[in-house]
């Protein structure tokens, strides 16, 4: 660590929590001003070929996850380096630093730009304009593209009025995939199969489709073979793979179509065809209500977005799928990993459910749930212990000066937070897991700790953050408060490196957990 970055780290950790934001960067802004700043060119990095080499088979990162990767970069070039671009991508700036990462969210701008989906751009701008010619969506459009529909959604999703409907049908998504735990599970050892991750998968894919689009599909067990919900469940987790493949490993399809590009453009066509259908459904099923009478209430999400415009509602839906499937199906296979890993803790959790689930069948409602600190410091802990990913992309609308170095605008600036979450300097004992120091101290009303601030960013910072944190709260809470209510959950096999990170973490063992009933 050189001279800055001790001094950086020395800023960061000083400051207090979230809310001294501005503080935090004012000071780092204050050394930047006392040292000389030194040119880009003079940022650490690895050659070219160098590094395009030790992505191919047989080079050293071949097989390694992008967060081994990284760890890997940050110990030979310290807080800040260049990966290179190539194949028509740009030069990437990669920090750890919380000082560069106060300064980059600074200067976002009202608009911030991140730019991490390529491919799924070129399919929107240049294959189907017809229907991302109203937007480019949220996850991909940037400038006054972006921010006229984030305006226009945000009241929808991140406020917690709007979602207090969902609590009833999706207890019994829920109520379903626990009968669907019961089914699959090895009468004699109560494992579920190795494919398990796949039932949770769906479980969210379930979910989320009737946040997006207001019906249920029957994909968990009802009806498992529907196949418009099983195109529209296998590609938003396709398309997410064939991204990483062509949007963060080298990758030549700028200058020629590969056969994962073509893979994507017809999977992205896929899903937007099953996603027409089922909008222009829900369209008509709501028409027929309304014919007959029923006062339709227009409170869920998808009557809201209609409301707004049909056009926005599919590439919402649409984005709520892609974005959404994956990383919450992988979170909440993570909570009931560290649960099953904890037994203690799992027990503690249970008590405090007892509370409010008298019976296995008992209901959730926003009134039962809004007490419940330790589910929520049990999923906090979690997004600690297995980072999802490394953090979160900038584009920096100005020259910014990080670690010492200029930075010219326009360069593409990866914010890796997620590498303090497992910083002894920020979060003691950091490979224990400790649900207890997300709580408050009974008497002084002080959380045991405090995260200093951007070393816990698990779903982003500003106005450009997750916009699902509140439907993964919900949903989450939801299924980890059912399970663990109805069943003791263990996991008896080697769960050492229970996860690999392509852009978000990805399941890399077989989850067969165990589950047994617990008494009425
Ligand atoms: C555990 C689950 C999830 C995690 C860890 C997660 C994390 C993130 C992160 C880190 C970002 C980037 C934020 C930034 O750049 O500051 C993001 C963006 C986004 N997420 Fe999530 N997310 C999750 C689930 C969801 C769900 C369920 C939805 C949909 C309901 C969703 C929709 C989105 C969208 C649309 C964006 C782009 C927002 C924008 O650019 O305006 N995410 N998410």
């Amino acid at each position: 660590m050189n001279a800055w970055q001790s001094l950086t780290r020395r800023v960061a950790v000083a400051t207090g929590p979230l809310r001294s934001v501005r503080s935090a960067s004012a000071q780092a802004q204050v050394k930047v001003e006392d040292v000389e700043v030194r040119p880009f060119s003079e940022v650490p990095r690895p050659g070219k070929l160098q590094f395009m080499r030790s992505f191919m088979p047989g080079g050293e990162f071949s097989e390694a996850s992008v967060f081994d990767f990284s760890m890997v970069m940050r110990q030979r070039y310290g807080d800040i380096f260049v990966q290179p671009g190539m194949f028509g991508r740009k030069d990437t700036v990669v920090t750890y630093s919380t000082s560069d990462i106060a300064t980059v969210f600074r200067n976002e701008g009202a608009w911030p730009r991140r730019e991490t989906f390529d491919s799924i751009v070129y399919f929107r701008e240049h294959i189907r304009p017809d229907v991302y010619g109203y937007s480019l969506g949220l996850a991909t459009a940037q400038a006054e593209d972006w921010g006229k529909i984030r305006s226009a959604v945000n009241p929808i999703f991140m406020q917690p009025k709007g979602l207090q409907m969902y609590f009833e049908p999706l207890s019994n998504i829920n109520n379903e995939f626990i009968e669907r735990i019961k089914e699959i599970r090895d009468p004699r050892t109560l494992e579920v199969p190795a494919n398990f991750v796949d039932e949770l998968q769906r479980l969210i894919f379930e979910s989320l489709n009737l946040i997006a689009f207001d019906r249920q599909t029957g994909i968990i067990r009802r009806n498992r073979d529907n196949p418009d919900a099983l195109t529209l469940f296998r590609t938003s987790r396709d398309i997410l793979s064939y991204s990483f493949k062509l949007d963060m490993q080298p990758s030549m399809w700028k200058l020629v179509s590969t056969p994962t590009y073509r893979k994507m453009m017809r999977t992205l066509n896929e899903s937007l065809d099953v996603a027409q259908r089922f909008l222009a459904e829900s369209q008509q099923v709501l028409e027929e209500r309304r014919k007959a009478g029923e006062q339709v209430s227009g409170s869920s999400m998808l009557q809201r977005l209609l409301a707004i415009d049909p056009k926005l509602a599919l590439i919402i839906g649409l984005d709520i799928l892609f974005a959404g499937v994956d990383a919450t199906a992988t979170l909440l296979s993570a909570v009931l990993l560290t649960l099953a890993l904890h037994p203690a803790k799992q027990q503690k959790l249970r008590e405090e459910l007892l509370k409010i689930m008298p019976t296995k069948e008992s209901l959730l409602s926003e009134d039962t749930m809004k007490d419940m600190p330790y589910l929520r410091a049990v999923i906090k802990e979690t997004l600690r212990y297995y980072p999802n990913g490394l953090g979160t992309m900038r584009t920096c609308p100005d020259n910014v000066t990080l670690s010492g170095y200029n930075v010219p605008k326009g360069t593409p600036v990866l914010l890796a937070a997620n590498a303090m979450m497992k910083d002894p300097a920020y979060y003691p004992q950091p490979e224990e897991f400790l649900p207890e120091r997300w709580l408050r101290d009974p008497q002084s009303g002080k959380r045991q700790q405090v995260s200093p601030p951007f070393t816990f960013l698990p779903f982003g910072f500003g106005p450009r953050q997750c916009i699902g944190k509140r439907v993964v709260d919900l949903e989450v809470e939801t299924s980890v408060a059912k399970l663990i209510r109805n069943f003791q959950v263990e996991f008896l096999h080697d769960a050492s490196k229970p996860y690999k990170t392509l852009f978000v973490m990805q399941p890399a063992i077989d989850f067969r957990f165990k589950f047994t009933d617990l008494p009425e």
